[in-house]
């Protein structure tokens, strides 16, 4: 083992003196030698469940945000006649439109994850992986469901 280190041209003295230690303590027996590297993220694979965790956090910002959005467009409406003017023209524009249809998007996908979360803390979903991939992917697809009407609504 040592022949193979001084073998390696680009290690130094000290740092094969280091590795020759490492190996006679404990770090070098508990600690795996062949320890992965690749730390590439577009390898990496994640479960849908960690998808649906990932999208619940994202979709809660996002509602977070959109809450002072729409206080501010309700507020502008109701202030007066010409206020509502304003806020009907905002909202007819495409790119306002779509805005709006990606904050439903989100509420909805909020709201339906929201819920299996707190079945699966009552105790009426089981907490096993299979079960969590299945209440996920159904979830997914009411939220599919939900955005084509939320689309529907706001177009
Ligand atoms: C204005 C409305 C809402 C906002 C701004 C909001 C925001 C958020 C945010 C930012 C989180 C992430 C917390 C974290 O991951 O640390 C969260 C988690 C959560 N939200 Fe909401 N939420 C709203 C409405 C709802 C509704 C209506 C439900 C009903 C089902 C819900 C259910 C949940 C649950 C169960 C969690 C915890 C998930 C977990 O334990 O990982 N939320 N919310």
């Amino acid at each position: 083992m040592t022949q193979s280190y001084r073998n390696r041209r680009c290690l130094t003295r000290p740092q094969i003196r280091r590795r020759e230690q490492n190996n006679n303590s404990i770090v070098g027996k508990t600690v795996k030698k062949q320890r992965p590297v690749n730390l590439d993220l577009t390898t990496i694979r994640f479960p849908v469940t960690a998808i649906a965790s990932i999208l619940h956090r994202v979709s809660g910002v996002i509602t977070f945000v959109a809450v002072g959005i729409l206080l501010w467009i309700l507020g502008l409406s109701l202030s007066s006649q010409e206020g509502f003017l304003v806020a009907s023209s905002i909202m007819s524009g495409f790119f306002v439109k779509f805005i709006m249809w990606g904050i439903l998007t989100a509420l909805a996908y909020h709201v339906v994850v929201g819920v299996r979360h707190l079945l699966m803390d009552a105790g009426y979903l089981e907490e096993s992986f299979e079960a969590g991939t299945r209440s996920a992917n159904v979830s997914f697809v009411i939220t599919v469901v939900l955005s084509i009407l939320a689309g529907v609504l706001v177009w």
